[in-house]
């Protein structure tokens, strides 16, 4: 449950704190026990596979949803008070344009319903849109309409922003720009969180990256950390007809994967790995690569049940 004012510690009170938040529907733990606190001033990446809570887990943090178990605050307070004071922005993902009026008018509007608004055109230059504030906001590309979107989540000057997968559906360059709006407004001291399935992007434009999968944290840390916590690098070999008995207890390896002929070892200290291996005259076709991010989030997301472990 939220509750009104609970922070009690020495300094600011975080700008997000989950406490063992809980959302169920029906059989399904959307959130299932998250713990997460951002300090003021960070910019925190969700990340997770489709149905890993992401969405939900915003719901809550805007207030939009209560959870059934666990509090979920922000500033300190009830996620409701902070929007409602417009310390908090958000850009969801759907949300269609409403017809006719100006970009301008639209900013304009959404400001005049907060006590302390940005001010119009600061919010579109934050945004990167001045040249837009006099065209209707139901003629403009997904990249402009994005940005445009952006603009008003601005518009209450709030000290948090929530951005649900803001990037979808957007191409290389209109992204580009939208990072370039989302870092402007962070670089003021904001705190930004945002949800995301494209690691490039979480791992470019966030200080801390948090994988959530089956509604909890799993992860959390910068790119480099959840590669280390993941296994730093990668070794693959041919098995060449060779079992698979003994590799997960070699020096250094974290797990074992194997497809067709080919197995992948996740290790933390490659040198020994390889060494042993060749000991065990194992490296037909050896490779040996850094875990990509992308290897680090399928390790740590993976359903055990998905991977071949020995
Ligand atoms: N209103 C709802 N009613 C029933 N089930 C729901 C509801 N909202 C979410 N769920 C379920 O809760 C789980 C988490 O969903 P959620 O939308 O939070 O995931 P997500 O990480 O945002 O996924 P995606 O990346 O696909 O947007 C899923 O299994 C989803 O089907």
């Amino acid at each position: 449950m939220t509750t009104k004012t609970t922070h009690t510690g020495p300094g600011p009170a975080p700008a997000v704190s989950f406490t063992g938040a809980v959302k169920t529907f029906g059989e399904v733990r959307a959130v299932a026990g998250l713990d997460l606190t951002i300090a003021p001033g960070e910019t925190v990446a969700l990340l997770g596979r489709n149905g890993a809570g992401k969405s939900t887990t915003i719901s809550l943090l805007l207030g939009l949803d209560e959870p059934d178990a666990g509090r979920v605050q922000l500033f300190g307070g009830a996620p409701q008070d902070a929007v409602r004071a417009g310390r908090v922005g958000a850009m969801l993902q759907e949300g269609k344009a409403v017809p006719r009026v100006t970009v301008g008018e639209l900013v304009g509007f959404v400001a005049g319903r907060y006590p302390d608004p940005m001010d119009v055109g600061e919010a579109l230059r934050l945004a990167g849109i001045e040249e837009l504030a006099g065209r209707r906001v139901d003629k403009l590309s997904g990249g402009q309409t994005q940005r445009v979107r952006f603009a008003v989540a601005l518009a209450g000057n709030p000290a948090l922003i929530v951005l649900d997968e803001p990037t979808a559906a957007l191409d290389v360059e209109a992204r580009h720009a939208f990072w370039a709006s989302m870092r402007a407004y962070a670089r003021r001291g904001h705190t930004v969180l945002f949800s995301t399935h494209y690691l490039e992007e979480a791992d470019a434009h966030a200080d801390r990256i948090v994988v959530i999968d089956h509604g909890r944290v799993v992860a959390d840390g910068t790119g480099e950390e959840l590669r280390r916590a993941a296994g730093g690098s990668l070794v693959c070999f041919d098995l060449a007809g060779r079992g698979t008995e003994g590799l997960a207890l070699l020096p250094g390896v974290v797990s074992v994967e194997v497809t067709g002929e080919r197995a992948r070892l996740r290790t933390e200290d490659p040198d020994a790995t390889v060494m042993a291996l060749a000991a065990l005259d194992a490296v037909r076709n050896l490779e040996v690569a850094p875990a990509s991010l992308d290897d680090a989030f399928m390790a740590l997301t993976a359903d055990p049940r998905d991977l071949e472990r020995v």
